[in-house]
């Protein structure tokens, strides 16, 4: 008893010593962390109340009517740039052409291709619907209120045979396995980095968040890609109009404070819902189309049959 004692006292208090040790070192960092978390999301909110509405940006805003929550419009204040070239290249809608879990998927290198990429549930799918699923607005790409719906990359060409537009799958939190989520990030970035036939990436952000750290993380891979790349504030008709405009705004700040390379200035802002702000993100992408020479050179049989990825096909073969 008496060599028992001391020694299971000394460990008691050794016990005790540690725990005492454990409790004060997770108490001061579980306290920074809080206030981390509340500083900055204090400091983000204030620092959208202090961001100052540019008129310019406002008059753009009530220009597209992007803001507005109205659904199943039939007219749009932007329609008229739906004529000459943007409707030769977009009024045909388009139709899917190959879905890709890697890359041995990937069809071959033809068409200039603009590629949707943002994080989960932004409305990248819904986006592509409403760019590609032509004037009557078809359901091509499966869209859900559910972060991580879209697996594999969706290439999606234009009736016109003109160019091809590519859904990726999300980044960020999304309702996946590890695994899973690991296999279709890796497949992205492959696309990313390799793709010869990508003309553009649209960074899809969300209206009511802008630029949140999932971005910026991807950003700096998004900067050792060579393509040009694009912001899109989607979902704008979840927010008011100064909202909005001051978000455009602090992106407008934060871009031309130089930290992104190969970032377009312009900064496109849609409704996927409404549809409002298409027909200018259509025009803004029809110069990155094939010319009609090119087009023509490709002998594509559109004319025909109509089926554009058997036509492309049937040429790849030729
Ligand atoms: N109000 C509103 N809701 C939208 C808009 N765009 C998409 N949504 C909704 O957002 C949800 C997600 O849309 P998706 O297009 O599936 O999102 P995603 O970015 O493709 O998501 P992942 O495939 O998971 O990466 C759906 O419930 C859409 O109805 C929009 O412009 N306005
Ligand atoms: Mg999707």
């Amino acid at each position: 008893m008496s060599i028992v004692g001391p020694c299971a006292v000394r460990c008691a208090l050794r016990g005790s010593f540690h725990a005492v040790l454990y409790w004060r070192r997770w108490k001061s960092t579980s306290q920074t962390t809080l206030k981390k978390v509340s500083s900055s999301g204090r400091g983000v909110r204030s620092r959208l109340r202090q961001t100052p509405i540019d008129p310019k940006i406002l008059e753009k805003i009530h220009e597209l009517e992007v803001c507005s929550p109205r659904r199943r419009r039939t007219e749009y204040p932007d329609q008229d740039r739906f004529s000459g070239r943007v409707f030769q290249v977009w009024s045909r809608g388009g139709e899917l052409y190959q879905k890709a879990r890697s890359p041995e998927d990937f069809p071959e290198e033809l068409l200039p291709e603009v590629a949707l990429i943002g994080r989960s549930n932004v409305g990248k799918s819904c986006l592509i619907n409403s760019l590609v699923g032509g004037t009557k607005s078809r359901y091509l790409a499966e869209t859900k209120d559910l972060p991580g719906t879209t697996r594999e990359l969706g290439f999606y060409v234009l009736r016109s045979g003109f160019m091809s537009m590519v859904d990726l799958p999300g980044y960020g939190f999304a309702v996946a396995e590890e695994q899973e989520k690991k296999r279709w990030q890796e497949t992205v970035k492959a696309y990313l980095q390799n793709r010869k036939t990508l003309k553009r990436l649209l960074i899809l952000l969300d209206a009511r968040h802008g630029i949140m750290k999932a971005d910026r993380d991807m950003l700096h891979f998004f900067q050792r890609c060579k393509v040009k790349y694009q912001f899109v504030l989607n979902k704008c008709d979840l927010v008011k109009d100064d909202e909005l405009a001051r978000r455009v705004y602090m992106i407008r700040e934060e871009i031309s404070s130089g930290a992104y390379k190969r970032v377009l200035k312009n900064i496109m802002m849609t409704s996927s819902h409404t549809r409002a702000g298409a027909f200018t993100l259509q025009a803004e992408l029809t110069g990155l189309a094939l010319r009609p020479a090119q087009r023509h050179a490709l002998k594509l049989d559109l004319a025909t049959r109509g089926n554009v990825p058997e036509a492309i096909r049937r040429a790849l073969k030729s």
